[in-house]
């Protein structure tokens, strides 16, 4: 319970009508979760405007209401503040709630197109195994040193941050690494936050339908930037286009990270295959059981941000070389009969293209890759196409499956993703719209050495179809069809 004029403070106001020294009970943006005294923040949403919810939060209990727009009547006894940006006040209001727990531990936060939950979740591993007590926000997980919560978002809004943050308080938590979306940052649910770093992975196509263009998708990942404080560091990777755009106008100390450009953090790969990977870093060789070209810039982010923060170059390279896998990222079975099934979260052309052309690099000639992916539905529909020509031309075989089709009709998605295939591979492509189907099919399509990928839903334990999630775990599929057909 705090004064609400003490979760203010920060916050921009525009108007104030009635008293704001009284107590609330809770923050809330959604009415329907609005009880006895708590503080009711109106967003105008992508769906619906919170503001058409004044009254009943009122009504479920609500004594204080922050809005952008007065409404006509106000309800006397009630509070009524007017800001300029409710999304904006509400993570002002959310960091003072919970006494403003960001600044209690050293906060990193990684942003980019892929690598965010790989990098966030190794760092996470790191510095456990150096002797740490560590926070973790991630898309698969969110982690309070060993205890486990389960992930609804990437980025989640920001009270859910502040809460976990003020709970890594509490359990002695010092450093805690977090994944920021670039919804994340257009919604101001990392607004506020005290960042002693910021990581940027790579920035291809994706979202496209929430951004509307490439050069605001980008421009909000660098507004991530732009707000740190001169005290945080702000990693880099140079061999990215948009690598050091991103830094252009941060007031953060910056470092870059390449393969191939100059830069502060480098490394070159010296073997590459199904075992790992072997680097070299800085001079130092260091071998990893992650796998692909892009874990090389994944483990080079992950040692560069150990050293900023502070870790010997030897404890780091030591514990590198224990890192695990992340869930769902190119996590794979090796069946009986030599059959290997990978899962990969692949669901960006980028990332798609990055996974094929590793399994290529290692696979020899006379071995099929049949891939089985989709798209999913309610979300950017321009990838579409594009991951159809990258997945028929960098693979022998492909079934074209349903990933997620929320509400959209599944045949539907896989029409659009097929028209990027190009006519001279019309010939490997299949479409089984049941995804479990599909993965059979490719079960059954497979013979010895042979790889299959299934990608797009990596971690993921569930199918959305029409607002419904049902069960659903590629790895656990292919793995039981797989023993079922004696492969
Ligand atoms: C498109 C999008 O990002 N939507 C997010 C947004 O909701 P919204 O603006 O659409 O909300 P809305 O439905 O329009 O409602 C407006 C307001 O009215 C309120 N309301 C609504 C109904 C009611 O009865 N009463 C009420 O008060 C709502 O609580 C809300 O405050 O704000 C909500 C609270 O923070 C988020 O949960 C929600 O995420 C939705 C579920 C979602 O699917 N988001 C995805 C796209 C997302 O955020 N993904 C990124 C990862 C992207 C990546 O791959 O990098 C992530 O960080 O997870
Ligand atoms: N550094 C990288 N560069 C390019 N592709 C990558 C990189 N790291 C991982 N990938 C690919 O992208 C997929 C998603 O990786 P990861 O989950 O780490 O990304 P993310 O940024 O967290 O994605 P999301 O936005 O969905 O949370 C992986 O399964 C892999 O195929
Ligand atoms: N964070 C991404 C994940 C996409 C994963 C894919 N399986 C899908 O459902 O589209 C999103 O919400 O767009
Ligand atoms: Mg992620």
């Amino acid at each position: 319970m705090k004064l609400l004029k003490d979760i203010l403070y920060r916050v921009s106001l525009e108007a104030v009508v009635g008293n704001t020294a009284v107590t609330v009970n809770e923050i809330h943006f959604d009415s329907r979760k609005v009880s006895f005294n708590d503080v009711f923040v109106a967003i105008k949403g992508t769906l619906s405007d919170g503001h058409r919810f004044i009254e009943k939060a009122i009504e479920q209990g609500a004594l204080a209401v922050i809005c952008e727009e007065m409404p006509k009547n106000t309800v006397n006894g009630i509070t009524y503040v007017q800001v300029k940006d409710s999304q904006q006040a509400l993570a002002y209001m959310a960091a003072n709630f919970y006494d403003d727990p960001s600044k209690n531990l050293k906060l990193v936060g990684v942003t980019g197109t892929n690598g965010k939950t790989t990098v966030a979740s190794l760092l996470y591993q790191l510095f456990t195994k150096a002797g740490f007590k560590v926070g973790l926000l991630s898309t698969v997980q969110i982690r309070v040193g060993e205890e486990t919560f389960k992930a609804t978002h990437t980025t989640p809004d920001s009270v859910t941050i502040n809460s976990y943050l003020k709970k890594m308080n509490e359990a002695g938590v010092e450093y805690c690494f977090m994944e920021v979306s670039s919804h994340g940052i257009a919604q101001h649910r990392t607004t506020g936050l005290h960042f002693a770093g910021g990581i940027f992975t790579n920035l291809t196509h994706e979202h496209l339908d929430y951004h509307n263009t490439f050069a605001e998708y980008r421009d909000v990942k660098k507004a991530f930037f732009d707000q740190l404080p001169a005290s945080a560091f702000a990693l880099t990777n140079a061999d990215d286009k948009n690598g050091k755009v991103m830094l252009q106008n941060t007031k953060a100390k910056k470092y870059t990270y390449a393969l191939k450009s100059v830069a502060d953090y480098k490394a070159q790969i010296l073997e590459n295959d199904f075992g790992g990977l072997l680097l070299k870093v800085n001079d130092h060789e260091v071998w990893t059981k992650l796998i692909g070209n892009f874990n090389a810039y994944n483990v080079l982010a992950i040692f560069a941000a150990s050293e900023l923060l502070g870790l010997q170059t030897v404890e780091s390279l030591r514990h590198i070389s224990e890192l695990e896998a992340v869930s769902g990222r190119f996590q794979y079975y090796i069946s009986e009969g030599k059959i290997t099934a990978i899962v990969d979260y692949a669901h960006t052309p980028d990332a798609l293209q990055n996974v094929l052309e590793t399994i290529n690099s290692i696979r020899t000639k006379n071995e099929e890759l049949i891939t089985v992916v989709g798209c999913g539905g309610d979300r950017d529909r321009t990838k579409r196409p594009k991951m159809g020509h990258i997945a028929s031309a960098l693979s022998t075989k492909v079934i074209f499956t349903s990933d997620n089709p929320r509400t959209e009709d599944p045949d539907k998605i896989i029409e659009e993703i097929e028209e990027g295939v190009e006519p001279q591979n019309f010939k490997k492509i299949m479409s089984v719209t049941n995804r479990r189907q599909a993965i059979k099919a490719a079960c059954q399509m497979a013979e010895k050495k042979d790889i299959i990928l299934i990608a797009g839903k990596g971690h993921e334990t569930y199918q959305e179809i029409n607002g419904e999630r049902k069960d659903f775990d590629d790895l656990k599929i292919v793995t039981e069809f797989l023993k079922e057909l004696n492969k």
